[in-house]
């Protein structure tokens, strides 16, 4: 006896595959959606399934010249859609291969989630927070990028390269605004700076508040394209940003931002 609740599902005889097969898609489109939003290519993914959606009701009213027509759109418009979403295909792709992350996947499958790439020391955390401090005291504007799983090289342009262990008189003097460095963002790989003065991509999110400048439009254009951390220091209120994964979060208390950098990478 079919309980009460899936009689309708035997009404409209759908089978368990049937089910499995629409959690699947929707798993599928929620990712695909993920990746999109805030990009242009969200529009056009409104579009392919207001497409797909008015195609299969065309469909099941049996217009078969309609039907032919938005077919032919859809299987033609496969390479054109590779072409319009090549940034959103390449970035999951470049997430997907990227071994970190599939170590990070393995590992976190059988709980022993690894969260850094390179292991971070915590004397490391300490002299990027302690610098914060002194920096945002001054109101010296900063931009730190702490790389995490995701290779971040190909996203950086120009910049000098530096093999300097992480402490914080490197960092104060670098962001001073003296100093021929200042300019740009510095790039921490596990304990070291490996890179002053890089140019990062700048997000072009309409959303973002027009009172934040170019420096956190390039940290939320990077957290747009990478996994990686990056620290803002306005050089006008002297506010700390914590910007993650396209999300900032201004930092009231010092101790907030060891604890957050502490969660994140060691
Ligand atoms: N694409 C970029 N990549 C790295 N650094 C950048 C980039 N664009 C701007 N910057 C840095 O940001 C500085 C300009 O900051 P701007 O005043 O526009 O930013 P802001 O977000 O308003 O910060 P602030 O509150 O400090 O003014 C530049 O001098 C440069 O050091």
């Amino acid at each position: 006896m079919i309980p009460f609740f899936f009689s309708f599902l035997y009404f409209l005889k759908i089978s368990f595959i049937d089910i499995l097969d629409i959690f699947l898609v929707a798993i599928i489109l929620f990712q695909v959606y993920r990746l999109v939003y805030n990009t242009a290519a969200l529009n056009i993914f409104y579009g392919i399934i207001a497409t797909f959606v008015f195609w299969k009701i065309v469909e099941a009213y049996k217009m078969k010249l309609l039907s032919i027509v938005i077919s032919i759109f859809f299987k033609g418009g496969f390479l054109a859609l590779i072409i319009l979403f090549q940034p959103e295909i390449r970035k999951f792709l470049l997430i997907v291969g990227s071994r970190i992350f599939l170590k990070k996947f393995i590992l976190s499958i059988f709980g022993k989630l690894e969260k850094s790439r390179f292991s971070v020391k915590t004397e490391t955390i300490d002299s990027v927070v302690r610098s914060c401090a002194i920096l945002s005291g001054d109101k010296t504007g900063v931009l730190i990028v702490i790389q995490l799983y995701q290779d971040i090289k190909e996203f950086i342009q120009n910049g000098d390269e530096m093999d300097a262990k992480v402490n914080s008189p490197i960092l104060e003097s670098i962001f001073y605004k003296n100093s021929p460095l200042h300019d740009g963002a510095v790039i921490i790989i596990g304990n070291k700076i490996v890179r002053t003065r890089a140019i990062l991509p700048v997000s072009y999110n309409k959303e973002i508040p027009s009172r934040l400048g170019l420096r956190h439009r390039a940290a939320i254009g990077l957290s747009e394209k990478t996994d990686s951390i990056c620290l803002v220091i306005s050089e006008e209120t002297g506010y700390i940003s914590y910007i993650k994964d396209q999300k900032r979060t201004v930092i009231t208390n010092i101790n907030n931002l060891k604890m957050k950098l502490e969660k994140d990478l060691l």
